[in-house]
């Protein structure tokens, strides 16, 4: 297996005015703080919490935790592991972009007191745009579209509802707050990466060639809530319809992340959304239900979900847990940067070479609304370059699905 490059390329930092990191932080998170702040009838504690904050993302620095942040202390010795001690006092600016908008969103929950003790314990400053989205009229569509594939032979049916789980990571509220838009479509193909035919060979359909001694073992990291979880669920729905795999382990967030990041509460809000869809939809809808009651798809909230640190150093149950799988597929632009690294990669860096340390074979299906992107050929890159497309690598037009064995 190739080793992960020996010398990694440089940290993604959000110091640069006019750079994509930058005007997250800088723009999207004051945005999305103005959000919540209007979307609840919040206290005068907590909209004062939130202004400091808001004040914060202009020139501010990272500062620790308060203690009445977390009554167990437990989040917060977990963030001083994170580096909330070595980055505490600095600018947002001057850590790595990764860990800036990851403690940005921990600060957040602060700040509407979502860790408690207080009457807002618990509620997810999100909730209400999830749900809008999840009772979207394209919802709707989506989800009577189902109707029309039955007739497709289950091959194209699964690539299909793969290519839904891919593209419904587009659905993702905190993206759409700064869509610096789809251009004009260039020369360049939208798909800039495609391992399906890899991904395809390890779950491979009942009565197929590949005959498995006992049923795969699907790992899913889930991403947002709502209209991508959706066809997340669909494709689950579909692997275990068809025999591709026997069990599946749905990773979501212990907490709200993200602005759409879907926590177990979002899953349960999708089961029930397609069982009331009818149709097609709601027949996916009873098998993932019966699928969670014995134990076909187990659904996990572990903590480094939530870590402001890529997946190389996750802790020793969670690499036992993708080590299990026959594949862990990740789900998502920000899994994808903690996956290869949040680091400014030359794009043909083989995906492998970047994923050498993950246990067991991987896959990413992300839509590309950030900076990093590695595995392309050098034929699509400079496509890419010369397709007048200035954002193609942030502005969701384009995806990826790449697999390593
Ligand atoms: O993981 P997702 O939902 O596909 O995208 C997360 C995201 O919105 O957050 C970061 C910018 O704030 C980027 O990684 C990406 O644009």
């Amino acid at each position: 297996m190739p080793d992960t490059p020996s010398v990694p390329a440089p940290v993604i930092l959000g110091n640069e005015p006019g750079s994509f990191p930058h005007g997250v932080l800088a723009e999207r998170h004051p945005a999305i703080v103005r959000q919540v702040r209007d979307a609840f009838p919040l206290d005068p504690g907590r909209r004062e919490a939130l202004d400091a904050l808001l004040a914060s993302c202009a020139d501010g620095v990272v500062e620790p935790l308060p203690a009445a942040a977390d009554p167990t202390g437990r989040d917060r010795d977990r963030w001083s592991h994170w580096g909330m001690d070595e980055y505490a006092g600095r600018s947002w600016y001057d850590v790595p972009w990764l860990w800036a908008e990851s403690h940005f969103y921990r600060r957040l929950l602060d700040a509407v007191g979502y860790f408690g003790p207080g009457p807002w314990q618990g509620v997810d400053p999100f909730r209400p745009a999830k749900l809008a989205e999840l009772d979207a009229p394209e919802t709707d569509e989506e989800l009577a579209a189902l109707d029309g594939l039955g007739e497709l032979p289950a091959d194209e049916r699964a690539r299909a509802l793969l290519h839904g789980s891919l593209w419904g990571n587009r659905a993702d509220l905190g993206f759409r707050l700064s869509d610096r838009g789809a251009g004009p479509r260039g020369e360049a193909e939208p798909l800039v990466a495609d391992d399906s035919d890899t991904l395809w060979s390890l779950l491979p359909a009942r009565g197929t060639g590949a005959v498995r001694q006992d049923p795969a073992t699907l790992c899913l990291v889930a991403d947002n809530a709502g209209r991508e979880l959706v066809p997340d669920l669909l494709l689950v729905s579909h692997l275990l319809a068809e025999g591709r795999v026997g069990r599946v382990v749905l990773h979501v967030k212990p907490y709200p992340y993200y602005v759409s990041d879907a926590t177990p509460t979002d899953v349960l809000d999708a089961v029930r959304r397609l069982v009331a869809a009818g149709g097609t939809a709601a027949g996916h809808g009873e098998r993932l239900w019966t699928a969670l009651t014995d134990g076909r798809v187990v659904v996990r909230a572990h903590p480094f979900s939530c870590a402001p640190l890529p997946y190389a150093d996750m802790p020793g149950d969670l690499r036992e847990d993708f080590a299990a799988a026959t594949v862990t597929v990740l789900k998502g632009d920000l899994n994808y940067r903690r996956l290869v690294g949040d680091r400014w990669w030359p794009p043909t860096t083989p995906f492998a070479d970047v994923t050498a340390y993950f246990p067991g074979p991987v896959a990413a299906l992300r839509t590309l609304k950030s900076d990093v992107v590695t595995g392309l050929d050098a034929k699509t890159e400079a496509a890419l370059e010369a397709s007048g497309e200035p954002h193609w690598r942030t502005s969701g037009t384009h995806a990826l699905i790449q697999a390593r064995v």
